[in-house]
């Protein structure tokens, strides 16, 4: 994926962007904005164990891309003064690669397994027995002839990160001793995170603009990062450099970010569901075939904001635009039709928490 004009609001990081978000990523604990609940429950984990002098339970960060999983592990590792070795589940195809990776490892160091839900069975077996009792079996040779190598593990703490807390085996998640569910941020929220972001790239921001950019970032810090670079791009070409509200306005209306965050794609899906569909209900394949575009990338791109945010609702006899969602477009909701007036609720959590 690009951090081109149409991905400016995908919560997912552009190939090149990850040099850009390293940047303004916050180091430490007191510099990670928002997140109160699960900042002090992480101090005290991480307080308690240094205290004794032990690593800290192993520690599950759920929630969307974008919200800060991979900076609060590596956040974990800066407050606790240790090392960290980074993988993900996708990349341990076989359970010898994590075996390497975990004798690898130092006394008290921070094992972050991105997508942990993804990691392939064999591996994630292997995976218990370290994470329980600092031990692993290498099993050496095949068949009849194969035999279990013990191999001890110095004591370590596992973060896992995963964008998909239900997919992870029940397993897995009870051996997790703190579990952590980051929540979309609220735009006042995303408002001090524009300021910190700002002051450290240098560029000058008005609580005007900040606040132009936080309503438009969908809840989300990733977006608010990119959206704010792409300004102040415009703000140096067009205007005088600083970043206020006329120039985020202008520059966002040029990039097609509308005022709840919606791209070029998300308006097309719910002009045609309301103006091909009158408002549906209407299949997803007919709904992404009259945008031109995969069914795949409706659902996933598109569909998922669409429903946070009250325009659109998935029926079981298919997509329907909410009164909310008529309104959206400046159409007025037909008498007898669409769903029930349907509150934004921007900042609720996603479909899928943990129990
Ligand atoms: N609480 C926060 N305070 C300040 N900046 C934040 C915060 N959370 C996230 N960010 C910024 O947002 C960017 C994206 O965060 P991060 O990479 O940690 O998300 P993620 O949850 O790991 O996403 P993914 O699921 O795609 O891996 C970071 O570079 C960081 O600068
Ligand atoms: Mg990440």
């Amino acid at each position: 994926m690009t951090d081109g004009p149409d991905d400016l609001v995908s919560p997912f990081a552009g190939d090149e962007e990850l040099d850009a978000e390293v940047s303004v990523r916050p180091r430490r604990l007191a510099e990670f904005i928002a997140q109160h609940r699960v900042r002090d429950q992480l101090e005290l984990l991480l307080r308690g164990a240094q205290g004794r002098g032990t690593p800290p339970d192993h520690i599950l960060l759920s929630g969307p891309p974008g919200l800060g999983k991979t900076t609060l592990a590596n956040i974990v590792a800066a407050e606790l003064g240790t090392g960290i070795r980074t993988t993900s589940g996708p990349v341990i195809e076989r359970s010898g690669d994590l075996a390497a990776i975990l004798t690898g490892l130092a006394e008290g160091d921070v094992l972050f397994i991105d997508e942990i839900h993804r990691i392939a069975k064999p591996a994630e077996e292997l995976l218990y027995s370290a994470m329980e009792d600092f031990r692993v079996d290498v099993i050496v040779g095949k068949g009849p002839g194969a035999t279990a190598i013990p191999l001890d593990v110095e004591p370590f703490t596992l973060v896992g990160a995963t964008t998909r807390a239900g997919l992870l085996s029940g397993p897995m998640r009870d051996r997790f001793g703190f579990v952590a569910h980051l929540d979309f941020y609220s735009p006042a929220e995303l408002d001090a995170l524009l300021h910190r972001s700002a002051r450290i790239l240098g560029v000058p921001i008005t609580p005007g603009g900040a606040a132009e950019i936080a309503g438009r970032s969908r809840g989300t810090p990733r977006i608010a990062n990119r959206l704010l670079r792409r300004v102040r791009d415009y703000a140096e070409v067009r205007g005088d450099g600083v970043v206020d509200e006329v120039t985020a306005k202008a520059a966002l209306t040029v990039y097609d970010v509308d005022q709840l965050g919606l791209d070029r794609l998300d308006r097309a899906v719910l002009r045609a569901l309301i103006d091909s569909f009158r408002g549906g209900p209407v299949g997803l394949s007919t709904l992404a075939v009259a945008v031109g575009e995969q069914s795949d990338t409706v659902e996933e791109m598109c569909e998922p904001f669409l429903v946070r945010a009250g325009l659109l609702a998935r029926t079981p006899r298919g997509r329907v635009a909410t009164e909310a969602g008529w309104l959206h477009l400046g159409r007025k909701p037909p008498e007898g039709r669409g769903v029930p007036p349907n509150q934004p609720d921007l900042f609720a959590r996603d479909a899928e928490s943990p129990p």
